[in-house]
C-alpha cells in the first residue's frame, strides 16, 4: 500500500529553498517539514529533544525517501539560537524560509499563575519566535530576502486558564505585523498561522484530562463538526511561504473550520482540564 502523504503542493516549488522549522519534530512542525520537502525544500527541523528529531527524520524518511536534517535548540537560549542559525547557514548556505512552529504552554488560572510560570510561557512564545526571527533576518534574510511564518493560536478574544499564552501569541501577532513593516524594503515577508483546535498525539499529550466527552463538546461547537488537521495548519503555512503568497506580508490566516474561541472555555474539574462552550460553565466561572 502507497502510504506517501499526499500533497496539494506541486513537487518542485521550493527547488533550491533552504527552510526551518522549529518543533519540527512532531505534530504541525513535522507536517509542516513534510510538505516543504515533499515541494523540494532542503529542510532543517530543530526542537529541544535531539531523540524527537532523530525519531522524525527516520519516519520522514521511511514515508517519503526524502531526508531533514536536525539540529536540537531550545529557543528560550540564545546561545542555541545562534548555534542553529549558524549551522544552517554553514550546511546549506540559506535561510529562504523559516517557520516558527515552537511554542506551547500549560493550563493554569490567573490567580495560580507565577511570574516564572507567565515567563517561561512569554519566553518560549514570544521572546523564542522574536529572538528566531531576528537571528535569521540578520545572518541571511537581510540581504537575501526570504519567507518567515509564525504559528500561533486562536484566542482573539481571551481563553480562561491561558493568559500567559494569550499575552504571547497577540504579542506575536503584533510583533509580526511591525517587523512586516520594518523588513518588507529588505524582500522579507513574515505573516501569522493561527490554528483553532487541532488533533496532534503530542500536543493533546499535554492535555491527558481531555476525556472524549470534552472532545465530543469541542468538536459540537465547531462549525467544521471535526478537529483540524497538522496538515490542514501545514497547507496553510506553505501557502504563506511560497510566491503566490508573495504581496501578503503582517497578516495572520486562521485555520480552524469557523471556530470562534468566545464559545469556548477551558474549565478544570477535580483532576480533569478540558474545554467547553463557554455558555456552559456555571455564571462565577464565567465573571
Ligand atoms: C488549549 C488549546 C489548544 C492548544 C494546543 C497547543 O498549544 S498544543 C501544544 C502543546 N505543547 C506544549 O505545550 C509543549 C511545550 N510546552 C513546554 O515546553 C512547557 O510546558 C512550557 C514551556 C510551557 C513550560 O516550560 P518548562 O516546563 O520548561 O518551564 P520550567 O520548568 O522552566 O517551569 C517554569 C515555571 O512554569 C510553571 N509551570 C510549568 N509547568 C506548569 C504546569 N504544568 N502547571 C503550573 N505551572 C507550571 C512553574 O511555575 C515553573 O516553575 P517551578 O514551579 O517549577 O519553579
Ligand atoms: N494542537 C493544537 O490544537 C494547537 C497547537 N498550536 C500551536 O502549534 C504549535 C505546534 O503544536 P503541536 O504540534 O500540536 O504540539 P507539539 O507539542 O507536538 O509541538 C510543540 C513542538 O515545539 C517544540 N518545543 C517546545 N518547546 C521548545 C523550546 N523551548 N525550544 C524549541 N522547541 C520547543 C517541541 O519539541 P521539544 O519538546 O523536543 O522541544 C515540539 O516539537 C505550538 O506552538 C502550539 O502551541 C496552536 C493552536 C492549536
Amino acid at each position: 500500500m502507497n502510504t506517501k502523504p499526499k500533497t496539494v503542493f506541486r513537487p518542485k516549488l521550493f527547488d533550491k529553498k533552504v527552510a526551518l522549522v522549529t518543533g519540527g519534530g512532531t505534530g504541525i512542525g513535522f507536517a509542516i517539514a513534510t510538505e516543504l520537502s515533499l515541494a523540494g525544500a532542503t529542510v532543517w527541523i530543530s526542537g529541544r529533544s535531539e531523540e524527537k528529531l532523530d525519531d522524525a527524520e527516520k519516519r520522514h524518511f521511511k514515508e517519503t525517501g526524502l531526508r531533514l536534517l536536525t539540529q536540537p535548540c531550545d529557543i528560550r537560549n540564545a546561545t542555541d539560537v545562534d548555534a542553529l542559525t549558524s549551522e544552517v547557514l554553514t550546511k546549506s548556505g540559506s535561510i529562504d524560509i523559516l517557520i516558527n512552529n515552537a511554542g506551547g504552554q500549560f493550563p493554569c488560572s490567573a490567580e495560580e499563575l507565577s511570574n516564572k510560570g507567565f515567563m517561561a510561557v512569554v519566553n518560549l512564545n514570544l521572546l523564542g519566535t522574536f529572538s528566531m526571527c531576528r537571528e535569521v533576518f540578520n545572518k541571511y534574510m537581510s540581504t537575501h530576502g526570504g519567507s518567515i511564518a509564525n504559528i500561533t493560536l486562536g484566542m482573539n478574544n481571551g481563553m480562561p486558564l491561558m493568559a500567559h499564552s494569550g499575552a504571547a501569541r497577540a504579542g506575536v501577532e503584533n510583533m509580526t505585523k511591525t517587523l512586516s513593516q520594518e523588513w518588507i524594503a529588505s524582500g522579507v515577508r513574515i505573516n501569522c498561522v493561527r490554528p483553532g483546535i487541532i488533533y496532534t498525539e503530542s500536543g493533546f499529550d499535554n492535555y491527558k484530562g481531555l476525556g472524549d466527552d470534552v472532545l465530543n463538546k469541542i468538536v459540537r461547537s465547531i462549525p467544521a463538526k471535526r478537529l483540524g488537521t497538522a496538515e490542514e495548519v501545514a497547507s496553510a503555512a506553505v501557502f504563506l511561504s511560497s510566491d503566490g503568497a508573495r504581496y501578503i506580508t503582517g497578516q495572520s490566516l486562521a485555520v480552524c473550520g469557523g471556530q470562534s474561541f468566545t464559545h469556548l472555555a477551558i474549565f478544570e474539574q477535580e483532576d480533569k482540564v478540558g474545554l467547553i462552550p463557554y455558555g456552559a460553565l456555571p455564571l462565577k466561572a464565567r465573571l
